[in-house]
């Protein structure tokens, strides 16, 4: 069997025209322009082009863009000043802090600063506990885009096994939580996992969100299985350098139904769903219905 093949690309494209278009009447009908803050901390290239990419998007779709670049070195206290500001700012609906930030600085606690109304990346814990317990949250971009994906290709995963390979706040959780209310039964595994090959086999959906290039080969997937490669790793090969998955496509692409690349997968859905989030803050904020299609 050869797997078809997910065009996240083209997903992305058709999600950006949905926020694009509510934008618009979002914006007739109230007066209201959905705005999104991005905090780039320190120089790191990947970041940076993310960032830019962001912000070139988010104006696409007709909202306003925010990016604001501090320095390596900035103390916390003057980044919890700008996120307060932003907080703060009514023109503001969504806030991000771009990852990784050096090390002088905690995650967990830069997201603890943002209001969870305006926490786009749904990694606030009060977004975590609203999600866990089935109640109206904002769910983390890229889990959000990998499920608008599965149930583009496959309708209803009902019933389905799924297992997530990778247990981070950002993605293994909540695509974890996700595939729970879609009445998945879901196993999350990581590197201790005993019998990984195993437990990956039994899956009728594989997510490999572990950030180890080419982790999962194709005699661990189960014939005609979905599976969704989270990873973005840069590697080097043949003197040259190549962006891999989590899964090794040569041979997983043999054994599954379905399979996302790498480039053009899950990597452009993560921007189009932020886009998403933000209109979900902005009519949220403001007493208004939820945008059609663009949630959990
Ligand atoms: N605060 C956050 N930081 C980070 C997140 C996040 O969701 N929130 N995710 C990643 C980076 N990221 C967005 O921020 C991101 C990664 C990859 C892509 C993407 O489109 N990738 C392309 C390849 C692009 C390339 O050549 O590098 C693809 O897969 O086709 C978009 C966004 C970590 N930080």
């Amino acid at each position: 069997m050869t797997a078809q093949i997910i065009d996240g690309r083209a997903f992305a494209a058709k999600v950006r025209a949905q926020v694009a278009d509510q934008v618009a009447k979002l914006k007739e009908k109230t007066g209201i322009t959905p705005g999104l803050a991005v905090v780039l901390v320190g120089e790191d290239p990947a970041s940076q082009v993310y960032v830019r990419s962001k912000g070139q998007q988010t104006i696409e779709v007709g909202m306003n863009s925010y990016e604001h670049k501090l320095p390596a070195d900035v103390s916390k206290d003057e980044l919890y000043a700008l996120i307060d500001k932003l907080n703060n700012d009514p023109a503001v609906h969504g806030i991000l802090v771009q990852f990784p930030v050096p090390d002088h600085l905690s995650e967990t606690e830069i997201v603890s600063q943002i209001d969870p109304g305006k926490d786009v990346d749904g990694l606030h814990v009060v977004n975590a506990g609203l999600l866990a317990s089935g109640q109206k949250a904002m769910v983390s971009c890229t889990p959000l885009g990998c499920l608008m994906l599965l149930r583009d290709h496959l309708g209803s995963l009902s019933g389905l096994d799924a297992v997530v390979v990778g247990r981070s706040n950002l993605v293994g959780k909540p695509m974890a939580q996700l595939l729970v209310r879609d009445s998945c039964t879901v196993t999350i595994a990581h590197s201790r996992t005993k019998d990984l090959p195993d437990v990956v086999r039994r899956a009728d959906i594989v997510i490999a969100a572990v950030g180890r290039p080419e982790m999962v080969p194709g005699d661990w997937i189960k014939e005609g299985a979905t599976v969704i490669d989270v990873g973005i790793n840069r590697i080097e090969r043949d003197g040259k350098n190549k962006l891999v998955g989590d899964v090794d496509y040569a041979t997983a692409v043999e054994r599954a139904g379905a399979i996302t690349p790498v480039p053009g997968g899950v990597g452009p859905m993560t921007i189009a769903c932020l886009l998403a989030n933000t209109l979900t803050a902005a009519c949220r904020a403001n007493g208004l219905p939820e945008p059609e299609g663009l949630t959990a």
